[in-house]
């Protein structure tokens, strides 16, 4: 299972810099010269300034127009950078991170997601993106509404993550943003790091491809860790993975179309029942009745380990709430731009053409008339 994290503007790099800590393959992508310099992790080499000739390397200020023009301006050089990173052996899943209330990363990511579509065919596009929080204002909000619609006619499947799920945290914004970049990267690594593995019964990388490729539709990661002698009921834990606000998503999982469920830990906790409880359960809940699972017994864990996956999710309430506001503002916007034009029109009605209260034929082709000399003249013409 082959994947290639490519992180777009400030918040996507961020993640990628966390993946690229945890040894996936990365690319770094932004407008912004100073956020590309501040990563860590992501090799100096695997780091693309795009859009310089129309930002100057100072980032695009939340405008997705001037975002998408920058990442077409430079796709041929983060193509050719994308395919010598690849070389020869095929990419399964290009994961694209970003956020969607921004410019660099909101504009560029579906023209990066189109080209990949086009060019790597086998390989999945999926989309990764940190939704805005409410108090950001409207532009934000536009800026992701625009994105999602882009995105669900490219992507193959959208993990979106719900910022204002951060609220509450008692963080400051910059730790609760680390926080959220953190969990988000360690599930998605424990699902990578599980998939091809040896196991009891094991997902490989086209169980996982199945799951995601699910028309540009949204997908949610859940998680579930406890101490081994700890776990009471490894059903009951298996259920809290997926039931937890720890989706970071408000989602009717119910919509759901497939599913995937991996448990890892010691081989005594890991009971077949428990297991089977749990996905029955999960099966009948969801609408597609499709549930993948693996189950990897390890002697040598301490810890019970479940990462869920869920997609083809279409019913969410955080991804309602950005279309509707998104759509009344445009519409309550559209209807003020109306009234202000017919407004002018009123004001500006009855006016004579003023060109006719000027005398014509003063004016003769390639000439301009002595302004002195008219003025003399028709003072003579009035005295007459
Ligand atoms: N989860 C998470 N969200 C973030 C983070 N940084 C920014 N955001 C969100 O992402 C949006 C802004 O996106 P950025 O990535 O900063 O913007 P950009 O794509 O670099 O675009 P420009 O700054 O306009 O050039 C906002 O809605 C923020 O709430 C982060 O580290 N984690």
């Amino acid at each position: 299972m082959r994947a290639l994290i490519i992180g777009i503007g400030q918040c996507g790099t961020k993640i990628a810099d966390l993946f690229s800590l945890v040894d996936f393959e990365t690319l770094a992508i932004n407008t912004s010269r100073g956020d590309l310099e501040y990563l860590k992790h992501v090799p100096h080499e695997r780091r693309i300034l795009i859009g310089e000739g129309i930002t100057g390397g100072k980032g695009v200020n939340a405008n997705p127009i001037l975002g998408r023009e920058a990442m077409k301006r430079d796709l041929p050089v983060v193509m050719r950078k994308i395919g010598s990173i690849i070389g020869y052996e095929d990419v399964d899943i290009f994961f694209l991170t970003f956020g969607f209330g921004g410019g660099t990363g909101a504009g560029g990511t579906p023209i990066l997601a189109e080209a990949l579509k086009e060019e790597y065919p086998d390989s999945l596009v999926v989309a990764i993106g940190a939704l805005p929080l409410r108090e950001e204002g409207i532009r934000p909000t536009i800026n992701a509404a625009i994105t999602i619609d882009k995105l669900s006619k490219i992507a193959d499947s959208i993990i979106a993550i719900d910022n204002n799920k951060l609220r509450g945290s008692g963080d400051d914004i910059t730790h609760a943003y680390e926080r959220i970049n953190y969990t988000i990267v360690e599930r998605i690594a424990s699902l990578l790091a599980l998939v091809d593995v040896p196991g009891e019964q094991t997902l490989d990388a086209s169980d996982l491809k199945f799951v995601l490729k699910a028309f540009g539709s949204f997908a949610t990661v859940g998680y579930a860790k406890a101490e081994a002698g700890r776990v009471k009921s490894l059903s009951r834990l298996i259920i809290k993975s997926f039931e937890n606000e720890g989706l970071y998503l408000d989602a009717n999982i119910e919509s759901a179309l497939y599913g995937l469920v991996a448990v890892h830990g010691p081989p005594e906790v890991l009971k077949a029942g428990d297991i089977f409880e749990a996905l029955d359960y999960l099966t009948n809940k969801i609408k597609g009745k499709q549930i993948f699972r693996g189950f990897y017994p390890d002697p040598r864990e301490r810890d019970v380990e479940v990462v869920t996956l869920l997609s083809g999710i279409y019913d969410s309430k955080s991804i309602e709430d950005i279309i509707i506001t998104a759509r009344n503002y445009a519409q309550s916007f559209m209807r003020a731009k109306e009234e202000a034009e017919s407004r002018k029109r009123e004001l500006l009605s009855g006016l004579p053409d003023f060109d006719d209260v000027y005398p014509a034929g003063d004016v003769y082709e390639g000439t301009f008339p002595d302004v002195d000399e008219v003025a003399k003249r028709l003072r003579r013409e009035k005295d007459d």
